[in-house]
């Protein structure tokens, strides 16, 4: 990476303004998942470390610029307290009277987390009065919001332009792991694409057939090039307007030699529900009403198969509805088959990401990735905006 990273700052005495990313999953008040507050813990700890006053900066959910009690940053503080073995600081707003007094009370060592900045309508914004707010409490920036660096905001931008500014350790390995797989691949080098947001997920797939050599499709995107190459789907997820450019990727594929690989056959069921009633059917046989909710077994054991004989493999997006039972076999499969291969092995993506920790295979995959529109933005070759705001290496 060309930019400044934690090593090059120093931070002794200084106040440092920490962009992290503890967007993490919540239920009933409690942190459910706190991979990503573990993934933070290396910068934080050095900041301490080092003599720095820490001043935490996240979002949490999607509040639109308004506070909202469930969304709050207290349980996250609580988990981080808890992992560090420190007290937080956990202010309730964001800037202001009570930060100002919470940042000029710290010393070297102490910890304080902001409220959620996107309680702040300038956040989102990148407005210059939120960003002078943030450049008033600290004298150094560092990001390490790696799964929020596809975000130009004030507290992930606006705020590195006006101060130096330096990548976290989380955000120089994401960008190192995720570079060098793509830079210099090995090869064979598999890319696999599921999930359900077909509209976010299209650039990435144009972008990767001039890298890979095999390409499986799955989940929900896998439809709409089903319907692309002339057959039924009854109710399975579609996007219409995307059938065209479904056939140009195909085509590319075929141009460039690239293995395109579809489901062969699927889970349909009558309903989305434990109690569904389910039947495998080919692909080309989807009956009307029935909706493909998860890849079959015959599709199972090739993508297996492909797996095994690759030497890098990216996945992103889950082979089926894995949130249900009856529609997680594919998944299941998929992420042992990762699990067990010689080759390396990324995942990205949120619930990719929950799938292959609720199967209990996150520790034998090479690198999970803590962003999923971050890695995908940068899989199609976009330098995100919170790396690209950050000081050149001179
Ligand atoms: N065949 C399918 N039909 C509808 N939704 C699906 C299908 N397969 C997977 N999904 C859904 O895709 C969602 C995840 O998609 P996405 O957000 O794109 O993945 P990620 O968060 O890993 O990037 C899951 O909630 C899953 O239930
Ligand atoms: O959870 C996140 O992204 P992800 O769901 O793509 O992994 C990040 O915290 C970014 O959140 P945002 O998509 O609300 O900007």
């Amino acid at each position: 990476m060309n930019k400044k990273t934690l090593h090059d700052l120093d931070v002794e005495g200084k106040k440092v303004f920490c962009r992290v990313d503890f967007n993490v999953p919540m239920q009933d008040g409690e942190v459910t998942d706190d991979t990503r507050i573990k993934a933070a813990l290396p910068t934080i700890t050095h900041l301490i470390e080092h003599g720095a006053t820490v001043i935490l900066a996240s979002h949490l959910g999607r509040p639109k610029g308004e506070a909202s009690d469930d969304l709050r940053l207290d349980p996250v503080a609580e988990r981080l307290s808890e992992l560090l073995g420190r007290n937080v600081i956990k202010t309730d707003d964001v800037y202001g009277n009570e930060v100002d007094e919470a940042v000029s009370q710290a010393g070297p060592g102490d910890v304080i987390l902001l409220e959620n900045v996107r309680f702040e309508p300038g956040e989102e914004e990148n407005d210059a009065s939120l960003v002078q707010a943030f450049v008033n409490m600290a004298d150094l920036y560092v990001n390490d919001a790696f799964g929020a660096a596809h975000r130009a905001h004030a507290s992930t931008t606006g705020v590195a332009e006006k101060l130096p500014a330096a990548a976290g350790f989380l955000m120089e390995k994401e960008i190192e792991v995720l570079g060098k797989a793509l830079a210099n691949p090995e090869r064979p080098f598999t890319a696999i694409i599921g999930g359900a947001k077909v509209k976010d997920k299209i650039n990435v797939i144009d972008n990767l057939l001039d890298k890979v050599d095999n390409l499986i499709i799955g989940g929900g995107l896998a439809y709409t090039f089903v319907k692309a190459q002339g057959f039924e789907i009854g109710n399975s997820l579609l996007e219409e307007d995307k059938l065209d450019l479904a056939r140009q990727f195909m085509q590319k594929a075929e141009d460039k030699n690239v293995r395109f690989v579809m489901p062969q056959d699927v889970v349909v069921a009558d309903d989305l529900s434990e109690s569904a009633d389910t039947k495998i059917v080919d692909i080309t046989a989807i009956p009307d009403n029935w909706e493909a909710l998860d890849i079959g077994p015959k599709t199972r054991e090739t993508y297996e198969a492909i797996v095994k004989e690759s030497k890098l493999v990216i996945w992103n997006g889950p082979m089926g509805v894995f949130e249900y039972a009856p529609f997680a076999g594919g998944t299941r499969a998929v992420a042992e088959s990762l699990a067990h291969t010689e080759g390396y092995t990324i995942i990205g993506g949120g619930d990719s990401a929950a799938a292959v920790e609720s199967f209990g295979f996150a520790g034998d995959m090479d690198h999970v990735s803590t962003g999923g529109g971050a890695s995908l933005e940068f899989m199609e070759g976009q330098v995100l905006p919170g790396v690209q705001a950050l000081d050149d290496q001179s």
